[in-house]
């Protein structure tokens, strides 16, 4: 797979997990967490590849069929093979699938649940359990399914959980379920990643379209996810995207599953540059090129925050993430810095002209680009011939004229969103904007080893509220 060296969090718990032992992991976004417990369970499962061994639980389709696809490529020239089972694809098709005898799957708790009351897939027989994004799935109401999964599964099986994030409900299902587990916590000083540059936005709500807009003309990420707290919103956002022009498309939870899968492929291919999503799109997603996050509206809680800005900066690469606050937001924005014990440094709104001088700036680069490939030989005799009628610069700046896009000013009007409530927290520890300065910028660095293994701060977590996105 290329990899060189294990990341922190794999070089802590494979080799206890390969020991048998049941252990909690915890690591920021994009550090390797899928691999950390893929390879010994991979490694485990070879050594008796008969009947379904090992069951993976992940709380989106999405990420079942990203963790089985990793899975399978840790297991290649292995007889060993992964098989993702989730709601919305035909179970007809999945049973069939099934009497291929995977020796592990990769589930949504819902669907698992499904094919555990038809006798499709029974558990009797596993010897490892693995919860990806565990914090998640009991956030989404999934306690009961997995307690009944726990149940189902043979007493003396190894526990793994895995996340970025772990609030505090997590030790009740560890101290019910979990045998004497090993926590272990790749400390560092934020949660978040420090290679991710964090800027927030004060916007009023009805500008908030049109300054999105400046953003992705003045920034052209390679490719951004727009975070909206809504499916309505994410539907509006990008049909008004598409509108200006741009190549938008979005993901939630009411769309079906044929839509999922094809916006997420176009999304990885490249056809499609923005991703517009709901918080369904932001937990373990790792799509290579993400180079900007857009908080459209604020997450409801640091988790969201974590998680929504991690599909950026992965694997030891750089990102921005930028999230807009409403006046009335703006508490909340600082309860999200206090809990990652990072500062979001606050950027003045762009300016259209900003905007423009962005799409021109693209313009060069597509120029200089073509220069590059140096395939002009057509054109250089007619390019002779105009240089003998006007100046260089004159030409030149004509030629640009063209090839800049306008700034799409289409009259656009979004249904407005309530303001997120704040759970009114005042900061306890009085820490001032200077501390949280001195926090930020360290950590930085090239690659996995050294920008991880730093203290983690420690961190008050506002309660969360049922998701609507699932
Ligand atoms: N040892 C390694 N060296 C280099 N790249 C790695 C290594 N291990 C994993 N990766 C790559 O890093 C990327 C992120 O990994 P992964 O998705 O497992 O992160 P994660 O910790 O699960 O993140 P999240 O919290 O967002 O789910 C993947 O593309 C993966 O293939
Ligand atoms: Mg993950």
């Amino acid at each position: 797979m290329g990899f060189e060296e294990p990341t922190p969090i794999q070089e802590k718990t494979i080799p206890p997990a390969l020991e048998g032992k049941d252990l909690i992991g915890q690591a920021q976004t994009g550090t390797g967490k899928t691999a950390a417990f893929g390879i010994p369970i991979i490694n485990k499962v070879m050594t008796r590849p008969e009947g379904l061994q090992a069951v993976v639980l992940a709380p989106t389709r999405e990420l079942a069929i990203q963790v089985a696809e990793e899975l399978n490529r840790i297991s290649d020239k292995s007889e060993i093979h992964c098989l993702p089972i989730y709601g919305g694809q035909d179970i007809t098709r999945q049973i069939r699938a099934l009497k291929k005898k995977p020796q592990i799957i990769v589930a949504t708790p819902g669907r698992l649940m499904d094919h555990m009351r038809r006798k499709t897939i029974r558990l009797q027989e596993i010897q490892v359990l693995v919860l990806d994004e565990a914090d998640e799935m009991l956030n989404m109401g999934f306690y009961e399914d997995v307690e009944k999964i726990m149940e189902e599964t043979p007493k003396q099986k190894q526990i793994l959980l895995f996340s970025a994030t772990m609030p505090r409900q997590i030790q009740n299902l560890a101290n019910r379920f979990m045998n004497e587990p090993l926590l272990i916590t790749i400390k560092a000083k934020e949660v978040t990643i420090p290679l991710v540059e964090q800027h927030y936005i004060e916007v009023q709500e009805r500008d908030k379209f049109d300054i999105l807009c400046r953003l992705i003309d003045i920034q052209s990420p390679e490719l951004s996810i727009v975070f909206g707290r809504t499916k309505r919103r994410v539907d509006e956002l990008t049909e008004a995207l598409k509108k200006r022009g741009y190549f938008a498309e979005g993901i939630h939870g009411d769309l079906t599953q044929g839509k999922r899968d094809s916006v997420l492929r176009q999304f990885r291919s490249g056809t499609v540059d923005i991703l517009v999503a709901t918080d369904v799109a932001a937990r373990g997603l790792d799509i290579t090129g993400v180079t900007h996050v857009y908080n459209f509206d604020i997450p409801q809680d640091s988790e969201s925050y974590v998680h929504r800005i991690g599909r950026t900066g992965r694997a030891g690469q750089s990102g921005i993430a930028i999230s807009f606050a409403i006046p009335r937001e703006l508490e909340h924005l600082r309860s999200i810095e206090r809990a990652t014990n990072r500062k979001i440094m606050r950027m003045a709104i762009p300016t259209i002209t900003e905007a423009a001088e962005g799409q021109q700036r693209l313009a060069v680069e597509k120029v200089l680009r073509t220069v590059e490939k140096s395939e002009l030989q057509n054109y250089r005799s007619m390019a002779k011939e105009l240089l003998g009628r006007e100046d260089s610069v004159t030409l030149l700046s004509a030629a640009l004229k063209l090839l800049t896009k306008d700034t799409d000013q289409t009259p656009i009007t979004l249904s407005p969103e309530a303001p997120l409530r704040v759970r009114g927290q005042r900061n306890p520890r009085g820490r001032s904007d200077r501390q949280a300065r001195q926090s930020q910028g360290q950590g930085k660095g090239k690659g996995f080893g050294k920008s991880f293994n730093k203290y983690y701060g420690k961190k008050d977590r506002p309660n969360r509220q049922q998701p609507s996105y699932h």
